[in-house]
């Protein structure tokens, strides 16, 4: 039930509605022992967990932790990007601290007391586009200086919890980070997840490390030290067979998995459907080239169409790279924070008319393609419906900022899963 939540609620949330299912059982009818521990459990509950937020941009990790229902309190977040903290000031009423992480010292991290600090580090030294210099990469360096501080810190963290792409996991970075764990008592579990295995169409695998200190414990035991490319054991079953699932799976079982995942259409703000006659008119005089494209998107309504549509001079340049998805395909490729600059590899574009044969198999131009808007892009990442970006920040920077983002429909089932029983 709770993972047909999940799927339900990737897009509308209702923070409530986790409570509603969770049925403690009836004092009378517990052991003494049980008791014992049932009411520590709900002394500790009483206590919201404190909570740093490393790396905060736009917030995707404190809407995860609002999502999971963890009864945590977010003490300071950190970002060095205004236009971030902008947004997040927005959402959330507080201004992260606006300085460099590689600059924090121990006295610094040891004055918020807190519980758990949720990381999600610059991730270029480790993509697979890149130059892979790893720790040799100055990037790489404020997230190393946390890790070197921990042990000078008087009251390190019972939990952490660190979010990277792809290709983190076998860096020199990782190796440091886990030896780092390792000697301070932490035990990890680690996953590489997508969207795509929490009923999302969106394809955007992930690293995450889960560490808690002994002696703290995780609940399922059997995943310590295991890199995990299963869900299953977020939802309890985490028996033998789902700790090994493995990622190189039969076209089949991909295939089974897209089947699972609800149609893009639910993710749009603008529907085909929707379109009137005038905007079906502007998108055909837009795609001949027509109408003046405000890339910025600081002048233009946002909330415009026109300036969502592929002009015809990229169709042609850039067509045979580009990833078409339709209303009721079942994926769409990872958007970076390159969207709307470059197309090739950077994010899907919408098919507006769909074709008799789709795909390139017809012609691209005649598909009318668009790129998805900030706001889709978002609900894309699971995020709740009153997330707004405000109104100075531009379209390039609203792509931008997602791009760097987080899937909450990913890290809140893991946020909930590390914050259990601890
Ligand atoms: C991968 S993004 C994290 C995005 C975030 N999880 C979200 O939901 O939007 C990395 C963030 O770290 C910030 N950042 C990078 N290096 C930093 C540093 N040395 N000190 C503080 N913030 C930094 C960037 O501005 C960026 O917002």
């Amino acid at each position: 039930l709770k993972k047909k939540l999940y799927l339900l609620g990737n897009n509308k949330f209702n923070f409530s509605v986790k409570y509603e299912f969770k049925t403690a059982p009836l004092k009378e009818n517990c052991k003494p022992a049980e008791r014992a521990k049932e009411e520590e459990m709900e002394k500790k509950q009483e206590e919201a967990w404190r909570v740093l937020e490393l790396y905060s941009g736009i917030g995707g990790m404190r809407y995860s932790l609002m999502r999971a229902g963890v009864n945590a309190e977010i003490v300071e977040a950190f970002d060095i990007n205004d236009k971030a903290n902008d947004v997040y000031q927005h959402n959330f009423g507080h201004r992260p601290y606006q300085g460099n992480i590689q600059s924090l010292t121990a006295a610094d991290l040891d004055s918020y007391g807190a519980h758990a600090w949720l990381l999600s580090p610059p991730c270029q030294p480790y993509t697979r586009q890149g130059l892979q210099k790893q720790s040799g990469d100055a990037r790489a360096f404020s997230f190393l200086n946390i890790l070197e501080l921990i042990p000078h810190t008087s009251k390190p963290p019972i939990m952490l919890f660190v979010e990277n792409v792809v290709g983190f996991e076998t860096s020199d970075t990782h190796s440091r980070m886990i030896e780092t764990l390792v000697k301070l008592g932490f035990v990890t579990q680690e996953f590489i997840l997508s969207p795509l295995q929490f009923g999302v169409p969106y394809s955007r695998p992930r690293y995450f490390c889960l560490a808690k200190r002994k002696p703290s414990l995780f609940h399922n035991q059997l995943l310590n030290n295991k890199l995990v490319w299963s869900p299953c054991p977020l939802f309890g079953s985490a028996d033998r067979e789902s700790v090994l699932f493995e990622h190189d799976q039969p076209q089949e079982s991909f295939d089974k998995l897209l089947q699972s995942c609800e149609p893009i259409e639910r993710f749009l703000e603008f529907k085909n459907a929707d379109l009137q006659p005038g905007d079906t008119t502007s998108v055909s005089t837009f795609a001949a080239g027509g109408l003046e494209k405000d890339n910025e998107g600081s002048e233009c309504d946002i909330n415009s169409l026109d300036q969502y549509f592929v002009p015809l001079s990229l169709i042609e340049r850039w067509g045979s790279a580009m990833d078409i998805v339709y209303p009721d395909s079942k994926r769409c490729c990872c958007f970076t924070k390159s969207y709307y600059r470059y197309i090739k590899g950077t994010g899907s574009l919408l098919a507006t008319v769909v074709p008799k044969r789709k795909g390139k198999a017809s012609p691209l131009k005649e598909q009318c393609l668009r790129y998805f808007t900030p706001r889709e892009v978002a609900n894309l990442h699971s995020f709740p419906e009153d997330f707004q970006f405000p109104q100075h920040i531009s379209l390039r920077q609203r792509y931008a900022l997602l791009g760097n983002g987080l899937s909450i429909a990913v890290v809140a089932p893991l946020l909930e899963y590390l914050f259990a029983d601890s």
